[in-house]
Order: C-alpha cells, then sequence, then structure tokens
C-alpha cells in the first residue's frame, strides 16, 4: 500500500517543482531589470503588493524589491532564508539579485560585512534548482575563496540557506584529507573551495570532470584574480566552460579588463553599491591612526589591551614569526584576557579550533592576513588593531572590515611609523575617513624590560624574537610600495632591543651604514605628525598582572593635555627599561670581526680586544696581555688549523671518489641500455666487437684518467695489428 502512495507523492511533488520552475521563469523574464540599471534606484515596493503571477501574462516587479520573499526564487530556499532569519535585504542583494537571477554575469562591490555571501549563494541554488540538476549531473557550481577559514564560512552559510534543496556541496580546501575528498569528488553539485586544492583535483583525481559547469564565483575576486593566484586560476578557468554564468564579487574590485577577459565575463553588470557614499569602509566604523615609533610598538599594544580587558580584539601583524613571538610572549605575561594566535602555518584543524573559541569568548587574537578577508565573526569584532602597516589601502579596508558587520558598530586603529606616514595620506585620498591621533603616551606601560627578562628565562623564546625581528624587517625590505615602507628609515638596534633581544640580529642583505645613518623619528613631511618632543618613553610598569581601569587609552591619547617636551624628556631618562643599558654596550661590538672570534665583554660590559680574556689581570695592571699566553695561544691555534686542514682533505678525496664511483656507475648503466639498443638492432658481428671495445674504454680507473685511455688505446690497436698479420700469413699459405 505503501510503495504506489510514496510513488504518487514523488511525482505529485516534480508535477509541482516543475510548475514552480515555470512560473519562476516566465515571473524572471517578465520583470527583470534594464541592462545597466540599478535596481537599487527605483522606488521600493509597496509591503503589501501582490507577489509573483497576478494574470495571465502579468507577474508582480520584483526590480527595487526590498524583502527576499518578494524575489522570484524558490520555495525552498524562501524557507532556508526566513528559517536562518534573514528578511530584508542588503543594498547590494537589492542591486545585484535581480540581475544574476536572470543569469547575468556580475561584478559586484560593496563595504565588508554588507552580505555580499548571500548576493552569490542565492544565484547559485537558483540556478541549479531551474536547470532540475542532479546527484548524477556532476559538478554545476564553483565557489572559489582565497582562504580556507572563508571557504569554510560560505559552506556553512550554503548549508544553513540551501538546507531544503537536495543539492551535494562539498569543501576543497588545503589541509583536509586529500583521498577522502577524491572520493566524493565527483558526486557534488556544488564546490566551495580554494584555488590550489581545486587545481590539484582537476590535476589529479580521476574523471573529475566540470565540463556541465552552470556558475562560477569568486569571492574576494581582487584578491584571487591577482598575481599570487595567477597560475592556479589561468589553469583552472582553461578546463572551464565557456558558457556559464560567472559572478565576481569583493569588497575592493577589480576592473582590469585583462582580469575579465581571463575569465571571459560577457556584458558583465557592473554593480558598485557604495559608488556615491563618501567612505570606502562601514559608516558605522570608528578609525583612528596613531603614529608609534618602531620601538614603542609592543609598548602600546600591551598598554592597549591592558585598557580593553572585556573586548574581542583582532590584531594584524605582517609575519608568522611576529604573531608567534608575541604570542608567547605576551601569554607569559598574562594581561588578563585570553590570548589566541592565527597564522598560515598552522594545521587547518587548529585554525578552524582557534577561530571558533575567538568567536565564543572575549578574547584577542594576534593574526596575518589570512584572516582580513571575508571572516564574519557574528558576536562582533569590538577593536581591529593594525599593529604593522597594511601593504596597500585594499589590505587596510579588508583588515577594518572585520569589525562593524551588517547593522553593527567597530572601532579600529592602525600604528604607523613616522616613515609610513605617506600610508595616512593614501587613506585620506580614498575618502576613507579616520581620524588622526597624537600619542599621549602617559598611560603606557613598557614591556621591553620584561621582555627581555623573559628572553633570559625561556631559551626558546629568544630564538623566536630574533626571527620575529628579520622577518619584520623582511617584509619592509621586500614592499614595493618604498613611499611608504623604507627599510633604511627603520631604528632597527631600538626596534631588536624593545623585542627584548640582547644584540641587534644580523641582517645580511642590508648594508648597515645606510641604516645607522637614519635616526629614529627623523623629521616626516606630513603636517599632522607631532614632533619628537611626543614620543616619551613610556613609564614601566611595575605590575603588569594588575588590571588597568578600562577606560580606553585613545580616548586619553586624545586628550588636549600635552607634554612639555623638556619635561617628556626627563621622563624619559627617568625611565629608561634595562635594555637600554644592553643597546647602548651592545652598539659597542665591532661586527666587522673575523668570522668564528668571539665578542668579550668586560665587567662594565665593554667589549674587549681579541685575546683579552687571555689576560692575567693580577700580574699585568696596566690591562696588556700575558707575551707568554697570547704565544702558546696561537700554537695551539695553529695545530688546531693543522688537524683541521688535514681534515678537510681527507674529506676532499672521500668526496671525489664517491664522486667517481657515481660516474662509473652512470657509464655502466648508459652502456648497458646502448648494448640493449644493439642487441634488437641487426648489427654485423665486427661492428658488435668495435662497439664492445669502444665501450670498455671507459671503465678504467680515472685516477690517472689520460694515461690509461691512451694505453687502452694503444692496446687495442697491438691487438689489431697481430691479428692482421695472423690473417696475412693464413692468406699466404692459403695461395701457395
Ligand atoms: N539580508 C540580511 N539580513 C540580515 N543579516 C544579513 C543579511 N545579509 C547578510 N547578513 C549578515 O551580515 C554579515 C556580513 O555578511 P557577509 O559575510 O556576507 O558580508 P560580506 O559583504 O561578504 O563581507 P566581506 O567583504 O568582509 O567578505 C553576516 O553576519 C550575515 O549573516
Amino acid at each position: 500500500m505503501k510503495k504506489p502512495k510514496s510513488k504518487q507523492v514523488r511525482i505529485q511533488s516534480r508535477n509541482t517543482e516543475v510548475q514552480e520552475i515555470q512560473l519562476l521563469e516566465k515571473w524572471i523574464e517578465f520583470g527583470k531589470p534594464e541592462s545597466g540599471s540599478n535596481p537599487l534606484s527605483l522606488p521600493p515596493l509597496p509591503a503589501k503588493s501582490p507577489i509573483g503571477r497576478i494574470d495571465e501574462n502579468t507577474y508582480s516587479q520584483y526590480a527595487g524589491c526590498t524583502k527576499f520573499q518578494q524575489l522570484p526564487i524558490s520555495k525552498n530556499l524562501k524557507d532556508g532564508l526566513r528559517q536562518a532569519g534573514y528578511k530584508n535585504m542588503t543594498n547590494i542583494q537589492r542591486a545585484s539579485l535581480p540581475h544574476s537571477l536572470s543569469g547575468r554575469d556580475i561584478l559586484g562591490a560593496a563595504k565588508t560585512g554588507s552580505g555580499k555571501t548571500l548576493a552569490f549563494i542565492i544565484p547559485v541554488l537558483e540556478k541549479l534548482y531551474k536547470a532540475r540538476w542532479g546527484l548524477e549531473d556532476g559538478v554545476g557550481s564553483i565557489i572559489m575563496s582565497p582562504t580556507r577559514e572563508l571557504a569554510d564560512q560560505l559552506f556553512g552559510v550554503l548549508k544553513s540557506v540551501g538546507k531544503h534543496h537536495g543539492f551535494s556541496a562539498g569543501l576543497l580546501i588545503g589541509g583536509h584529507e586529500y583521498d577522502e575528498e577524491k572520493d566524493h569528488v565527483n558526486r557534488m553539485n556544488i564546490l566551495i573551495c580554494t584555488p590550489g586544492r581545486l587545481l590539484k583535483h582537476m590535476d589529479t583525481t580521476p574523471n573529475f570532470d566540470c565540463s556541465q559547469l552552470q556558475v562560477l564565483v569568486l569571492d574576494e575576486a581582487d584578491r584571487i584574480l591577482d598575481a599570487g593566484f595567477k597560475k592556479e586560476v589561468n589553469a583552472i578557468v582553461s578546463q572551464l566552460p565557456k558558457h556559464r554564468q560567472t559572478l565576481l564579487f569583493s569588497a575592493t574590485q577589480t576592473k582590469s579588463v585583462k582580469d575579465l577577459a581571463r575569465l571571459s565575463l560577457k556584458d558583465p553588470e557592473y554593480i558598485a553599491v557604495d559608488e556615491e557614499s563618501i567612505a570606502a569602509t562601514p559608516n558605522r566604523l570608528q578609525q583612528k591612526v596613531i603614529l608609534v615609533p618602531l620601538d614603542q610598538k609592543l609598548d602600546m599594544l600591551w598598554s592597549f589591551i591592558k585598557a580593553h580587558l572585556n573586548s574581542r580584539i583582532l590584531v594584524f601583524l605582517s609575519t608568522c614569526k611576529q604573531v608567534r613571538f608575541v604570542h608567547e610572549a605576551f601569554k607569559k605575561l598574562r594581561p588578563g584576557i585570553p590570548l589566541k594566535c592565527l597564522h598560515g602555518r598552522m594545521k587547518q584543524v587548529k585554525r578552524m579550533f582557534i577561530l571558533q573559541q575567538f568567536v565564543e569568548q572575549r578574547s584577542v587574537l594576534f593574526s596575518t592576513d589570512v584572516s582580513s578577508r571575508g571572516l564574519d565573526f557574528n558576536k562582533g569584532v569590538d577593536w581591529v588593531v593594525q599593529v604593522d602597516c597594511p601593504d596597500d589601502v585594499a589590505t587596510y579596508i579588508h583588515r577594518v572590515g572585520r569589525t562593524a558587520r551588517y547593522d553593527s558598530i567597530g572601532r579600529s586603529v592602525l600604528f604607523l611609523l613616522p616613515s609610513e606616514m605617506k600610508m595616512l595620506e593614501r587613506l585620506q585620498e580614498k575618502k576613507i575617513p579616520v581620524e588622526f591621533d597624537k600619542p599621549n603616551t602617559k598611560r603606557l606601560q613598557s614591556v621591553s624590560g620584561l621582555l627581555a627578562a623573559l628572553l633570559a628565562k625561556y631559551k626558546d623564546l629568544q630564538p623566536l624574537a630574533q626571527r620575529a625581528f628579520k622577518t619584520y624587517v623582511k617584509s619592509i625590505y621586500k614592499q614595493k610600495d618604498k613611499e611608504i615602507f623604507d627599510v633604511t628609515k627603520l631604528p632597527i638596534d631600538d626596534f631588536s632591543a624593545s623585542l627584548g633581544l640582547p644584540m641587534t640580529p644580523q641582517l645580511r642583505y642590508l648594508n648597515r651604514k645606510d641604516i645607522d645613518k637614519n635616526t629614529p623619528g627623523e623629521p616626516v613631511s606630513v603636517p599632522q605628525i607631532p614632533a619628537k618632543k611626543d614620543f616619551i618613553r613610556p613609564k614601566p610598569s611595575n605590575d603588569l598582572l594588575e588590571e588597568s581601569d578600562d577606560e580606553e587609552i585613545l580616548d586619553l591619547l586624545r586628550s588636549k593635555e600635552t607634554t612639555d617636551g623638556d619635561d617628556a624628556k626627563a621622563i624619559a631618562a627617568d625611565n629608561l627599561p634595562t635594555t637600554r643599558v644592553l643597546k647602548k654596550k651592545k652598539l659597542k661590538i665591532n661586527v666587522h670581526r673575523p668570522v668564528g672570534t668571539r665578542v668579550v665583554f668586560d665587567e662594565e660590559g665593554n667589549t674587549l680586544p681579541p685575546l683579552a680574556r687571555l689576560a692575567d689581570i693580577g700580574t699585568t695592571d696596566s690591562g696588556l696581555l700575558d707575551k707568554q699566553k697570547v704565544m702558546e695561544r696561537f700554537a695551539e691555534l695553529r695545530e688546531e688549523m693543522k688537524t683541521r686542514d688535514q681534515e678537510d682533505k681527507l674529506l676532499d678525496r672521500k668526496r671525489r671518489k664517491e664522486k667517481r664511483i657515481k660516474e662509473k656507475e652512470k657509464y655502466k648503466r648508459a652502456r648497458n641500455e646502448e648494448e640493449e639498443d644493439d642487441d634488437e638492432d641487426d648489427f654485423s658481428g665486427s661492428d658488435k666487437d668495435s662497439k664492445k671495445v669502444k665501450g670498455s674504454k671507459v671503465y678504467f680507473d680515472s685516477d690517472s684518467d689520460g694515461d690509461m685511455k691512451d694505453k687502452a688505446a694503444i692496446k687495442t690497436d697491438e691487438i689489431s695489428l697481430a691479428e692482421q698479420e695472423e690473417l696475412a700469413l693464413k692468406l699466404l699459405s692459403s695461395m701457395h
């Protein structure tokens, strides 16, 4: 009894589906907006106006509608959206959906946190639904994201709003089990992926086929189309059918004709909903820029964290090593708020776990740009702190866009070095409403002294600090925009000391003279910049574990109280942390000393001449060296050098012998192959013989190569002559 009923139900639901699709297609065709028009400019539809079919040939208007329920989309999707809590559309959704639902290519730009994800997930689901796409049809849509975390987040949105559709969807990202993915990838209708992993499947997974692809989506399109992904994206696109719908979205969009040609976009609709708006960043975002000398960055960051213990703070640093160091070091100083870190070198599972934790509790997340794009921390990030200057304005926009999402408020602060003030101009040129603040460092707590102590106590922290130092300087050195990033203007000794390092690590690629001639905090040309006297060495904190009041440091920084220059100098002198003393001593080190020699210090921390440690202070009150001891030491050194020379010679001989053996084996293999080839060919006996003789020549020990080759040649000649004589004799005797 049951079976025919379920069959009947199946037939019935298929018929309903077919009817719904026919209706949607007619409705879309009836009301699709003019190509090139912006549906946002149309007056909003009255709330109670009819939805869908009105009479035989008339359907309701949907260009200009404000609610998802007014769109020509399936009931399944409407249910999914309603259950996920989405009712009214955001501007980018209102502007793009009427175009994308009618099958047009889209190039969409809207501020961070403005709802671009639904603007592409809705047309993807609807396109496949209207095509009655099934499991057996394979890949119908690919959604590409530049980072794994963002791909994972998009996957979450797709699952939530698409739960009433019967599509299969897969997440293809690095860090996942590739073999497992391989087994399922052919059965997926929608793939959310990073470019690298998708290409790997295209190259290696048997029968992986995207030839029927209907919709291609690039989220954070400008990032995916930039040089970093160029090879992968070109290779992927070359394997996709040209006849498809393509949707590109980002907060900072590309209009490069070359890029668009690469993707074969067909008359795309340019939808930039914020073009008329003054700022490229959300209106509810308060943005500050403060001037912080390099050696005070960690003091400033520490003080900031201590003043915001009840917030969720996202901190951007430029390299993985910096993130690791600051996280490890600050953790040991226990600021009174959980600290987490995230960077591209971490295992994927851990990355996901950390993001989850950051979303769930107030904490500080130190991160590289791996989390600068697209991530939506749904409980809201209170502060975005950019300790290191972003590469460009686009990166700035994406970083600050992790806060003030949808309709929430947010705050951000960017630390700029005096040499990076050009970045402030660039932000202002792009109409980003940043407020420039002079730092009033009265409430700053210095951590460099504490870091020096930590480095001495925890041996594994010192290499971390060194790498943090080196990678930061290198990142500046490698930056393309030299107007902003000038490595020669970095006060590198002060910076090194501020990380608690006793000595400035060597930077082979830099000419020290170029750097040293620039003093920290040298005059800069931007008018708003405070004079050098505004940079005050902060007061070291006596008790860093004690919680400071939750008053915001930045409000204080803005306070009208200015510190008198002389006072400032006095405070600075009073409060110099211990690392500064170390730093002064370190400057006396002769960096050009011969390799392998040690720097020797006296009790005052001054460097001594080489061999000075041999001086017998008891007997030579003038500080002169004991000649006898020096001579003995020289003799010792000579002996050591002799032994090392002998060891080197032995090693060299051994290496040469190994090389010879390898060469012989190589020749042997080549000869064997040659002989095998010869066997297959129809050579005359004499040819074969001559080849063997020729081949045999190369087997001589090459210790005295030339000699032996000559001998071999002679030997071969002798044999042939004897044979010839014998043959001649035989011939003569037979003639007689
Ligand atoms: N119509 C809507 N109604 C309510 N909330 C929405 C709507 N659309 C999106 N949101 C919410 O707004 C937040 C930001 O959306 P989304 O992540 O899509 O922004 P985005 O524009 O892609 O940001 P980014 O440029 O940083 O990637 C999300 O939490 C999302 O759930």
